[in-house]
Protein backbone atom coordinates (compact mmCIF):
# COMPACT_ATOMS: atom_id res chain seq x y z
CA UNK A 1 0.00 0.00 0.00
CA UNK A 2 1.38 3.74 -0.32
CA UNK A 3 2.36 5.29 2.03
CA UNK A 4 2.11 8.46 0.14
CA UNK A 5 -0.86 9.94 2.64
CA UNK A 6 1.33 10.21 5.35
CA UNK A 7 4.48 12.18 3.79
CA UNK A 8 5.23 14.98 5.43
CA UNK A 9 2.82 18.14 4.41
CA UNK A 10 5.09 20.01 3.05
CA UNK A 11 6.75 17.32 1.12
CA UNK A 12 6.58 18.78 -2.40
CA UNK A 13 6.79 14.92 -3.81
CA UNK A 14 3.32 14.00 -1.84
CA UNK A 15 1.59 15.15 -5.38
CA UNK A 16 4.26 12.94 -7.11
CA UNK A 17 5.91 14.25 -10.76
CA UNK A 18 4.91 14.70 -14.01
CA UNK A 19 6.69 11.79 -15.81
CA UNK A 20 5.75 13.06 -18.83
CA UNK A 21 6.51 16.77 -18.26
CA UNK A 22 10.01 15.62 -16.86
CA UNK A 23 10.31 13.10 -20.64
CA UNK A 24 9.18 16.59 -22.29
CA UNK A 25 12.02 18.68 -20.87
CA UNK A 26 15.16 16.36 -19.75
CA UNK A 27 16.50 14.45 -22.69
CA UNK A 28 18.60 12.30 -19.80
CA UNK A 29 15.44 11.45 -17.98
CA UNK A 30 13.73 11.42 -21.22
CA UNK A 31 16.04 7.59 -22.42
CA UNK A 32 14.59 6.02 -19.31
CA UNK A 33 10.88 6.53 -19.99
CA UNK A 34 8.86 4.21 -21.27
CA UNK A 35 5.17 4.85 -21.97
CA UNK A 36 2.98 1.49 -20.50
CA UNK A 37 0.11 0.27 -21.92
CA UNK A 38 -2.51 2.74 -20.98
CA UNK A 39 -0.04 5.44 -22.85
CA UNK A 40 1.41 6.64 -18.79
CA UNK A 41 4.79 7.31 -19.07
CA UNK A 42 6.68 5.49 -16.53
CA UNK A 43 10.20 4.00 -15.51
CA UNK A 44 11.56 0.84 -14.57
CA UNK A 45 12.19 1.25 -10.86
CA UNK A 46 14.16 -2.11 -10.80
CA UNK A 47 17.10 -0.27 -13.11
CA UNK A 48 19.26 1.42 -11.37
CA UNK A 49 20.01 3.58 -13.99
CA UNK A 50 16.70 4.60 -14.34
CA UNK A 51 16.59 5.82 -10.55
CA UNK A 52 19.58 7.33 -11.03
CA UNK A 53 18.14 9.81 -14.01
CA UNK A 54 15.03 10.16 -11.98
CA UNK A 55 16.59 11.74 -8.66
CA UNK A 56 19.31 13.75 -10.65
CA UNK A 57 16.51 15.37 -12.75
CA UNK A 58 14.54 15.91 -9.55
CA UNK A 59 17.34 17.78 -8.23
CA UNK A 60 17.92 19.49 -10.58
CA UNK A 61 14.07 20.68 -11.73
CA UNK A 62 12.99 21.10 -8.26
CA UNK A 63 16.23 21.92 -6.18
CA UNK A 64 18.55 23.51 -8.97
CA UNK A 65 21.07 21.05 -8.08
CA UNK A 66 23.74 19.49 -10.41
CA UNK A 67 24.39 15.90 -8.63
CA UNK A 68 26.97 13.32 -9.74
CA UNK A 69 25.79 10.11 -8.28
CA UNK A 70 28.31 7.27 -9.02
CA UNK A 71 26.16 3.98 -10.49
CA UNK A 72 28.51 2.12 -7.75
CA UNK A 73 27.10 4.14 -5.16
CA UNK A 74 23.88 4.50 -3.84
CA UNK A 75 21.44 6.25 -5.42
CA UNK A 76 19.07 8.27 -2.60
CA UNK A 77 15.46 8.37 -3.33
CA UNK A 78 14.24 12.25 -2.89
CA UNK A 79 10.95 11.75 -0.96
CA UNK A 80 12.70 10.11 1.96
CA UNK A 81 15.29 12.51 2.44
CA UNK A 82 12.92 15.39 1.72
CA UNK A 83 11.14 13.94 4.96
CA UNK A 84 13.97 13.42 6.92
CA UNK A 85 14.91 17.29 6.70
CA UNK A 86 11.67 17.85 7.09
CA UNK A 87 11.46 16.78 10.30
CA UNK A 88 14.53 18.23 11.49
CA UNK A 89 12.89 21.26 10.64
CA UNK A 90 10.13 20.34 12.98
CA UNK A 91 12.67 19.73 15.46
CA UNK A 92 14.13 22.62 15.29
CA UNK A 93 11.16 24.66 14.98
CA UNK A 94 10.06 22.41 18.30
CA UNK A 95 13.16 24.20 20.10
CA UNK A 96 12.38 27.98 18.97
CA UNK A 97 14.30 27.28 16.31
CA UNK A 98 12.71 29.61 13.14
CA UNK A 99 13.42 29.67 9.77
CA UNK A 100 14.41 33.24 10.25
CA UNK A 101 17.16 31.96 12.59
CA UNK A 102 18.70 29.59 10.08
CA UNK A 103 21.57 31.16 8.74
CA UNK A 104 23.10 30.22 12.25
CA UNK A 105 21.85 26.33 11.78
CA UNK A 106 25.02 24.29 11.82
CA UNK A 107 24.13 20.44 10.96
CA UNK A 108 26.02 17.66 10.78
CA UNK A 109 25.99 14.14 8.39
CA UNK A 110 27.32 10.93 9.73
CA UNK A 111 27.65 9.36 6.29
CA UNK A 112 27.04 11.54 4.05
CA UNK A 113 27.54 9.63 0.72
CA UNK A 114 28.93 9.73 -2.76
CA UNK A 115 25.98 12.16 -3.33
CA UNK A 116 26.07 14.59 -0.31
CA UNK A 117 22.56 14.70 -0.47
CA UNK A 118 21.49 16.00 2.69
CA UNK A 119 24.13 18.32 3.01
CA UNK A 120 23.42 19.79 -0.42
CA UNK A 121 19.76 20.24 0.28
CA UNK A 122 19.80 21.44 3.61
CA UNK A 123 22.16 24.23 1.89
CA UNK A 124 20.44 24.78 -0.77
CA UNK A 125 16.91 24.97 0.68
CA UNK A 126 17.43 26.13 4.03
CA UNK A 127 20.60 27.78 3.99
CA UNK A 128 22.24 26.10 6.79
CA UNK A 129 26.10 24.90 7.36
CA UNK A 130 26.78 21.84 7.16
CA UNK A 131 29.58 19.40 7.93
CA UNK A 132 29.12 16.52 6.43
CA UNK A 133 31.79 12.96 7.16
CA UNK A 134 32.34 10.57 5.20
CA UNK A 135 34.38 7.09 5.57
CA UNK A 136 34.58 5.74 2.35
CA UNK A 137 37.69 7.64 0.26
CA UNK A 138 35.62 7.23 -3.20
CA UNK A 139 32.71 8.41 -1.73
CA UNK A 140 34.23 11.21 0.00
CA UNK A 141 35.91 12.40 -3.09
CA UNK A 142 32.74 12.98 -5.17
CA UNK A 143 30.50 14.28 -1.98
CA UNK A 144 33.53 17.28 -1.94
CA UNK A 145 32.91 17.20 -6.09
CA UNK A 146 29.08 17.84 -6.25
CA UNK A 147 29.64 20.38 -3.66
CA UNK A 148 32.32 22.20 -5.27
CA UNK A 149 30.05 22.06 -8.76
CA UNK A 150 27.13 23.81 -6.63
CA UNK A 151 29.11 26.21 -5.39
CA UNK A 152 27.76 25.39 -1.81
CA UNK A 153 31.89 25.68 -0.15
CA UNK A 154 30.97 27.88 1.62
CA UNK A 155 27.97 25.90 3.87
CA UNK A 156 29.03 22.66 3.52
CA UNK A 157 32.51 21.18 5.05
CA UNK A 158 33.25 17.58 4.00
CA UNK A 159 35.43 15.15 5.74
CA UNK A 160 37.32 12.27 5.38
CA UNK A 161 37.21 9.94 8.79
CA UNK A 162 38.89 6.50 9.87
CA UNK A 163 35.47 5.27 11.23
CA UNK A 164 36.84 4.12 14.61
CA UNK A 165 34.24 7.55 15.92
CA UNK A 166 31.30 8.58 14.69
CA UNK A 167 31.00 12.31 16.53
CA UNK A 168 33.82 12.59 19.01
CA UNK A 169 37.61 14.08 17.37
CA UNK A 170 35.44 14.84 14.45
CA UNK A 171 33.86 17.89 15.66
CA UNK A 172 35.46 21.36 15.51
CA UNK A 173 36.49 22.22 18.98
CA UNK A 174 35.67 25.51 19.64
CA UNK A 175 31.67 25.22 18.16
CA UNK A 176 28.53 23.97 18.85
CA UNK A 177 26.16 22.58 16.82
CA UNK A 178 22.08 22.29 16.20
CA UNK A 179 21.75 18.80 14.87
CA UNK A 180 23.36 16.13 13.63
CA UNK A 181 21.51 13.57 11.48
CA UNK A 182 22.60 10.05 9.69
CA UNK A 183 21.41 7.61 7.27
CA UNK A 184 23.04 4.75 8.87
CA UNK A 185 24.23 1.74 6.95
CA UNK A 186 21.23 -0.67 7.74
CA UNK A 187 22.18 -4.29 7.20
CA UNK A 188 24.75 -6.31 9.57
CA UNK A 189 25.42 -8.75 6.48
CA UNK A 190 26.12 -9.52 2.99
CA UNK A 191 23.24 -12.13 3.49
CA UNK A 192 20.45 -9.85 5.08
CA UNK A 193 21.21 -7.76 1.32
CA UNK A 194 21.07 -11.10 -0.96
CA UNK A 195 17.55 -10.93 -2.07
CA UNK A 196 17.79 -15.22 -2.88
CA UNK A 197 19.26 -15.42 0.36
CA UNK A 198 18.18 -19.35 2.08
CA UNK A 199 18.40 -17.03 5.61
CA UNK A 200 15.85 -14.86 4.07
CA UNK A 201 12.33 -15.92 5.05
CA UNK A 202 10.34 -17.13 2.15
CA UNK A 203 7.49 -14.62 3.58
CA UNK A 204 9.39 -11.36 3.00
CA UNK A 205 8.31 -9.74 -0.34
CA UNK A 206 11.24 -8.85 -2.82
CA UNK A 207 12.42 -5.24 -2.08
CA UNK A 208 10.60 -2.64 -4.78
CA UNK A 209 13.52 -0.78 -5.89
CA UNK A 210 16.46 -1.78 -7.41
CA UNK A 211 19.27 -2.01 -4.60
CA UNK A 212 22.02 0.86 -5.63
CA UNK A 213 25.17 1.28 -3.79
CA UNK A 214 28.18 -0.31 -2.37
CA UNK A 215 28.17 -2.95 -0.15
CA UNK A 216 30.38 -0.66 2.41
CA UNK A 217 27.42 1.46 2.42
CA UNK A 218 24.42 -0.71 3.48
CA UNK A 219 26.32 -2.89 5.77
CA UNK A 220 28.04 -2.42 8.48
CA UNK A 221 29.22 -4.78 12.05
CA UNK A 222 26.20 -5.28 13.97
CA UNK A 223 23.78 -3.30 11.66
CA UNK A 224 21.69 0.05 11.95
CA UNK A 225 21.33 -0.93 15.91
CA UNK A 226 25.50 -1.48 16.79
CA UNK A 227 26.20 2.07 14.33
CA UNK A 228 23.34 3.70 16.41
CA UNK A 229 24.64 2.43 20.17
CA UNK A 230 27.83 3.99 19.23
CA UNK A 231 26.66 7.21 18.29
CA UNK A 232 24.57 7.38 21.01
CA UNK A 233 27.48 6.29 23.60
CA UNK A 234 29.36 9.19 22.40
CA UNK A 235 26.81 11.62 22.02
CA UNK A 236 26.63 11.14 26.18
CA UNK A 237 30.02 12.08 26.00
CA UNK A 238 29.25 15.23 23.17
CA UNK A 239 26.12 16.48 26.27
CA UNK A 240 24.89 20.01 24.80
CA UNK A 241 27.87 20.13 22.06
CA UNK A 242 25.45 19.32 19.72
CA UNK A 243 21.96 20.53 20.56
CA UNK A 244 19.80 17.68 18.65
CA UNK A 245 20.94 14.49 17.84
CA UNK A 246 18.81 12.43 15.49
CA UNK A 247 18.92 9.26 13.39
CA UNK A 248 17.10 7.73 10.94
CA UNK A 249 16.68 4.06 11.44
CA UNK A 250 15.59 1.31 8.79
CA UNK A 251 13.59 -1.98 10.52
CA UNK A 252 11.07 -1.26 13.19
CA UNK A 253 12.58 -3.77 15.35
CA UNK A 254 15.60 -1.86 15.78
CA UNK A 255 13.75 1.29 17.85
CA UNK A 256 12.97 -0.62 20.93
CA UNK A 257 16.26 -1.80 21.79
CA UNK A 258 17.89 2.32 20.59
CA UNK A 259 14.94 3.73 22.82
CA UNK A 260 15.96 1.90 25.75
CA UNK A 261 19.08 2.72 25.76
CA UNK A 262 18.31 6.13 25.28
CA UNK A 263 16.41 5.85 28.43
CA UNK A 264 19.67 4.17 30.06
CA UNK A 265 21.97 7.33 28.86
CA UNK A 266 19.08 9.48 30.57
CA UNK A 267 18.83 12.31 28.37
CA UNK A 268 16.83 15.02 28.57
CA UNK A 269 13.83 14.55 26.06
CA UNK A 270 13.50 12.25 22.85
CA UNK A 271 10.96 11.71 20.24
CA UNK A 272 10.39 9.45 17.26
CA UNK A 273 8.83 9.62 14.16
CA UNK A 274 7.51 7.95 11.07
CA UNK A 275 8.82 8.29 7.45
CA UNK A 276 6.21 7.29 4.96
CA UNK A 277 6.80 7.57 1.26
CA UNK A 278 5.83 4.86 -1.68
CA UNK A 279 5.86 2.09 -0.11
CA UNK A 280 8.74 2.15 2.04
CA UNK A 281 8.87 3.20 5.58
CA UNK A 282 11.35 4.46 7.58
CA UNK A 283 11.95 5.54 11.51
CA UNK A 284 13.24 8.41 13.01
CA UNK A 285 14.78 8.93 16.45
CA UNK A 286 16.10 12.26 18.17
CA UNK A 287 17.22 13.28 21.70
CA UNK A 288 18.69 15.75 23.64
CA UNK A 289 20.39 16.49 26.89
CA UNK A 290 19.45 20.17 27.35
CA UNK A 291 16.49 19.77 29.80
CA UNK A 292 15.29 23.12 28.67
CA UNK A 293 14.01 21.46 25.32
CA UNK A 294 11.18 19.32 24.45
CA UNK A 295 11.61 17.39 21.12
CA UNK A 296 7.72 16.19 21.36
CA UNK A 297 6.25 19.42 20.07
CA UNK A 298 7.70 18.31 16.46
CA UNK A 299 5.33 17.28 13.87
CA UNK A 300 4.13 13.44 13.97
CA UNK A 301 2.72 11.60 10.89
CA UNK A 302 -1.04 11.79 11.05
CA UNK A 303 -1.79 8.01 11.98
CA UNK A 304 0.39 8.46 15.10
CA UNK A 305 -1.89 11.95 15.95
CA UNK A 306 -4.95 9.72 15.18
CA UNK A 307 -3.80 6.88 17.84
CA UNK A 308 -4.22 9.58 20.48
CA UNK A 309 -7.50 8.60 20.49
CA UNK A 310 -8.47 8.49 24.51
CA UNK A 311 -9.03 4.63 25.85
CA UNK A 312 -12.60 4.91 27.97
CA UNK A 313 -14.20 2.95 30.44
CA UNK A 314 -17.38 2.85 31.38
CA UNK A 315 -17.73 2.06 35.03
CA UNK A 316 -20.66 0.42 36.08
CA UNK A 317 -22.79 1.34 38.77
CA UNK A 318 -22.63 -1.91 40.62
CA UNK A 319 -18.95 -0.67 42.05
CA UNK A 320 -20.31 1.51 44.24
CA UNK A 321 -22.66 0.21 47.39
CA UNK A 322 -25.32 2.81 47.11
CA UNK A 323 -26.79 4.73 44.28
CA UNK A 324 -26.01 7.83 45.43
CA UNK A 325 -22.37 7.27 45.79
CA UNK A 326 -22.03 6.64 41.69
CA UNK A 327 -20.69 10.66 41.08
CA UNK A 328 -17.60 11.80 39.72
CA UNK A 329 -16.25 12.98 43.01
CA UNK A 330 -16.55 9.14 44.49
CA UNK A 331 -15.11 7.14 41.68
CA UNK A 332 -12.53 10.09 41.32
CA UNK A 333 -11.50 9.48 44.89
CA UNK A 334 -11.54 5.71 44.01
CA UNK A 335 -9.08 6.18 40.61
CA UNK A 336 -6.77 8.32 43.19
CA UNK A 337 -6.53 5.93 45.79
CA UNK A 338 -5.57 3.33 43.28
CA UNK A 339 -2.73 5.58 41.88
CA UNK A 340 -1.00 5.93 44.82
CA UNK A 341 -1.15 2.12 45.59
CA UNK A 342 0.48 1.73 42.31
CA UNK A 343 2.63 4.76 43.16
CA UNK A 344 2.22 6.82 40.17
CA UNK A 345 2.87 10.53 40.62
CA UNK A 346 -0.72 12.52 39.91
CA UNK A 347 -1.78 15.76 40.33
CA UNK A 348 -5.21 17.36 40.10
CA UNK A 349 -5.69 19.73 37.47
CA UNK A 350 -9.48 19.95 37.35
CA UNK A 351 -12.21 19.04 39.77
CA UNK A 352 -16.25 19.63 39.83
CA UNK A 353 -19.71 18.03 39.89
CA UNK A 354 -19.02 16.55 36.37
CA UNK A 355 -15.70 15.97 35.65
CA UNK A 356 -11.71 15.34 36.91
CA UNK A 357 -9.02 15.79 35.20
CA UNK A 358 -5.75 14.19 36.52
CA UNK A 359 -2.08 14.31 34.74
CA UNK A 360 -0.76 11.23 35.75
CA UNK A 361 3.28 10.05 35.33
CA UNK A 362 4.70 6.91 36.11
CA UNK A 363 8.69 6.32 36.12
CA UNK A 364 8.19 2.56 36.12
CA UNK A 365 5.70 -0.31 35.80
CA UNK A 366 4.13 -1.18 38.91
CA UNK A 367 1.13 -2.01 37.88
CA UNK A 368 2.07 -5.88 35.57
CA UNK A 369 2.16 -8.94 37.59
CA UNK A 370 0.76 -8.48 40.88
CA UNK A 371 -1.33 -11.12 40.97
CA UNK A 372 1.75 -13.14 40.13
CA UNK A 373 3.80 -11.41 42.72
CA UNK A 374 1.24 -11.60 45.51
CA UNK A 375 1.19 -15.15 44.70
CA UNK A 376 4.41 -16.00 45.05
CA UNK A 377 4.67 -13.89 48.22
CA UNK A 378 1.95 -16.03 49.61
CA UNK A 379 3.93 -18.55 48.92
CA UNK A 380 7.48 -18.33 50.33
CA UNK A 381 6.34 -15.82 52.90
CA UNK A 382 6.62 -12.13 52.72
CA UNK A 383 9.82 -11.42 53.34
CA UNK A 384 11.69 -14.20 51.66
CA UNK A 385 9.81 -13.44 48.62
CA UNK A 386 10.55 -10.19 48.19
CA UNK A 387 13.91 -10.91 48.32
CA UNK A 388 13.15 -13.65 45.48
CA UNK A 389 11.26 -11.36 43.50
CA UNK A 390 13.95 -8.52 43.73
CA UNK A 391 16.75 -11.05 43.08
CA UNK A 392 14.41 -12.02 39.82
CA UNK A 393 14.54 -8.40 38.67
CA UNK A 394 18.35 -8.11 38.99
CA UNK A 395 19.03 -11.18 37.11
CA UNK A 396 16.38 -9.56 34.34
CA UNK A 397 18.48 -6.61 34.04
CA UNK A 398 21.54 -8.40 33.63
CA UNK A 399 20.29 -10.57 30.74
CA UNK A 400 19.21 -7.56 29.03
CA UNK A 401 21.92 -5.71 29.66
CA UNK A 402 23.45 -8.58 27.64
CA UNK A 403 21.19 -8.53 25.16
CA UNK A 404 22.64 -4.77 24.67
CA UNK A 405 26.17 -5.64 24.48
CA UNK A 406 24.80 -8.73 22.13
CA UNK A 407 23.18 -6.38 20.26
CA UNK A 408 26.58 -3.81 20.24
CA UNK A 409 29.07 -6.76 19.49
CA UNK A 410 30.66 -7.10 22.76
CA UNK A 411 28.75 -9.83 24.45
CA UNK A 412 27.98 -13.25 22.90
CA UNK A 413 25.40 -15.96 24.18
CA UNK A 414 26.73 -19.19 23.68
CA UNK A 415 23.96 -22.17 22.37
CA UNK A 416 24.14 -23.83 25.81
CA UNK A 417 23.40 -20.46 27.25
CA UNK A 418 20.46 -19.85 25.06
CA UNK A 419 19.54 -23.06 25.31
CA UNK A 420 18.67 -23.13 29.19
CA UNK A 421 17.35 -19.42 29.05
CA UNK A 422 14.30 -20.79 26.53
CA UNK A 423 13.83 -23.87 28.41
CA UNK A 424 13.56 -21.80 31.91
CA UNK A 425 11.42 -19.34 30.02
CA UNK A 426 9.03 -22.02 28.62
CA UNK A 427 8.38 -23.72 32.04
CA UNK A 428 8.13 -20.32 33.67
CA UNK A 429 4.83 -18.20 33.16
CA UNK A 430 7.51 -15.41 33.54
CA UNK A 431 7.25 -16.00 29.64
CA UNK A 432 4.69 -13.25 29.85
CA UNK A 433 7.05 -10.63 31.07
CA UNK A 434 9.88 -10.75 28.20
CA UNK A 435 10.65 -7.71 26.73
CA UNK A 436 11.19 -7.08 23.05
CA UNK A 437 14.77 -7.20 23.43
CA UNK A 438 15.06 -10.42 24.74
CA UNK A 439 12.96 -11.75 22.50
CA UNK A 440 15.10 -10.43 19.59
CA UNK A 441 17.82 -12.04 21.12
CA UNK A 442 16.45 -15.39 21.60
CA UNK A 443 14.70 -15.16 18.58
CA UNK A 444 17.99 -14.24 16.51
CA UNK A 445 18.45 -17.20 14.81
CA UNK A 446 15.01 -17.99 13.75
CA UNK A 447 13.68 -16.52 10.39
CA UNK A 448 11.09 -14.68 11.90
CA UNK A 449 13.17 -12.30 13.70
CA UNK A 450 14.90 -11.65 10.53
CA UNK A 451 11.49 -11.24 9.12
CA UNK A 452 11.18 -8.58 11.51
CA UNK A 453 13.61 -6.81 9.81
CA UNK A 454 11.82 -6.58 6.53
CA UNK A 455 13.38 -2.98 5.31
CA UNK A 456 10.39 -1.90 3.26
CA UNK A 457 7.78 -2.57 6.60
CA UNK A 458 5.11 -0.57 7.65
CA UNK A 459 3.05 -0.58 10.46
CA UNK A 460 2.30 1.73 13.34
CA UNK A 461 5.56 2.96 15.78
CA UNK A 462 3.15 2.73 19.12
CA UNK A 463 3.08 -1.10 18.87
CA UNK A 464 7.03 -1.64 19.51
CA UNK A 465 6.72 0.45 22.61
CA UNK A 466 6.67 -1.77 25.68
CA UNK A 467 7.56 -1.60 29.29
CA UNK A 468 10.97 -2.95 30.28
CA UNK A 469 12.31 -2.91 33.96
CA UNK A 470 15.51 -1.23 32.70
CA UNK A 471 13.40 1.90 32.55
CA UNK A 472 12.70 2.01 35.80
CA UNK A 473 15.79 3.80 37.23
CA UNK A 474 15.43 6.63 34.33
CA UNK A 475 13.75 9.92 34.72
CA UNK A 476 12.36 10.10 31.45
CA UNK A 477 8.69 8.28 32.48
CA UNK A 478 7.25 5.03 31.43
CA UNK A 479 4.31 6.82 31.33
CA UNK A 480 2.74 10.21 30.80
CA UNK A 481 -0.84 10.58 30.55
CA UNK A 482 -3.76 12.80 31.15
CA UNK A 483 -7.23 11.03 33.27
CA UNK A 484 -10.68 12.11 33.10
CA UNK A 485 -13.35 11.27 35.51
CA UNK A 486 -16.97 12.33 33.51
CA UNK A 487 -20.60 12.39 33.65
CA UNK A 488 -21.92 11.40 30.86
CA UNK A 489 -25.65 10.68 30.07
CA UNK A 490 -25.77 9.58 33.83
CA UNK A 491 -22.86 7.45 33.52
CA UNK A 492 -19.05 7.76 35.07
CA UNK A 493 -16.73 7.55 32.20
CA UNK A 494 -12.80 6.90 32.55
CA UNK A 495 -10.61 7.84 29.61
CA UNK A 496 -7.17 7.87 29.85
CA UNK A 497 -5.41 10.18 27.06
CA UNK A 498 -1.47 9.53 26.21
CA UNK A 499 0.72 12.26 26.39
CA UNK A 500 4.29 10.41 26.00
CA UNK A 501 6.20 8.01 27.50
CA UNK A 502 8.63 5.28 26.58
CA UNK A 503 5.89 2.42 27.60
CA UNK A 504 3.80 3.66 24.34
CA UNK A 505 -0.33 3.65 24.73
CA UNK A 506 0.77 -0.17 25.78
CA UNK A 507 1.39 0.72 28.87
CA UNK A 508 -1.93 3.12 29.10
CA UNK A 509 -3.44 0.32 27.99
CA UNK A 510 -2.45 -1.46 30.98
CA UNK A 511 -3.16 1.46 33.64
CA UNK A 512 -6.49 1.61 32.90
CA UNK A 513 -7.15 -2.28 32.88
CA UNK A 514 -5.61 -2.17 36.12
CA UNK A 515 -8.24 0.28 37.06
CA UNK A 516 -10.83 -1.23 35.34
CA UNK A 517 -9.82 -5.03 37.52
CA UNK A 518 -9.45 -2.83 40.65
CA UNK A 519 -12.90 -0.72 40.71
CA UNK A 520 -14.62 -3.58 39.65
C1 LIG B 1 23.32 4.19 3.93
S1 LIG B 1 24.64 5.18 3.37
C2 LIG B 1 23.90 6.79 3.42
C3 LIG B 1 24.45 7.73 2.38
C4 LIG B 1 23.70 9.08 2.31
N1 LIG B 1 23.73 9.78 3.55
C5 LIG B 1 22.26 8.88 1.88
O1 LIG B 1 21.37 9.03 2.70
O2 LIG B 1 22.04 8.57 0.72
C6 LIG B 1 25.73 5.17 4.75
C7 LIG B 1 27.00 5.95 4.50
O3 LIG B 1 27.75 5.99 5.71
C8 LIG B 1 29.12 5.82 5.40
N2 LIG B 1 29.77 5.34 6.64
C9 LIG B 1 29.82 4.10 7.15
N3 LIG B 1 30.49 4.10 8.31
C10 LIG B 1 30.87 5.39 8.56
C11 LIG B 1 31.57 6.03 9.61
N4 LIG B 1 32.04 5.36 10.63
N5 LIG B 1 31.74 7.37 9.53
C12 LIG B 1 31.28 8.07 8.47
N6 LIG B 1 30.62 7.50 7.45
C13 LIG B 1 30.41 6.18 7.49
C14 LIG B 1 29.10 4.82 4.26
O4 LIG B 1 30.30 4.83 3.51
C15 LIG B 1 27.91 5.34 3.46
O5 LIG B 1 28.30 6.32 2.54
Amino acid sequence: MSQNKFMHPRNIYKHPPSFKDMAIKYPEFRKFAKPDISGKITLDFKDPEALRALTQTLLLKDFDLNVNIPLTRLVPTLPLRLNYLLWIEDLLDAVGIQRSDFASVKGIDIGTGASCIYPLLAAKQNNWSMMATEVDNESFKIAEANVTANNLQHLITVKLVEGSKLLTNILEEDKNYTFSMCNPPFFSSEDDLDFTSKSRSPCRPPPHNGITGDLKELVAPGGEVAFILKMMDESKELGQKIKIYTTMIGHKSSLAVLKLELTKLNVASLTETRFCQGKTTRWGIAWTYDKNLTLQKAYQTPSQKKSNTPMTYIVPSEVVSDATMYTVEVISEKVITLLTEIQIKHKLKKKNKFMTMIEATALKNTWSHQRRKKRQADKLGDHSSSLNIEEKDVNANKFEERCINFKRGTDDFNQEEMTNKKMKIEQNDSAKAISPLENFVLDYNSSDSKMNNENCSTGDVDESLKPKSNEESSTIPLLETTIFIRSIASEIHVEILWRGGTGGRESMHQVLQYIKNKLK
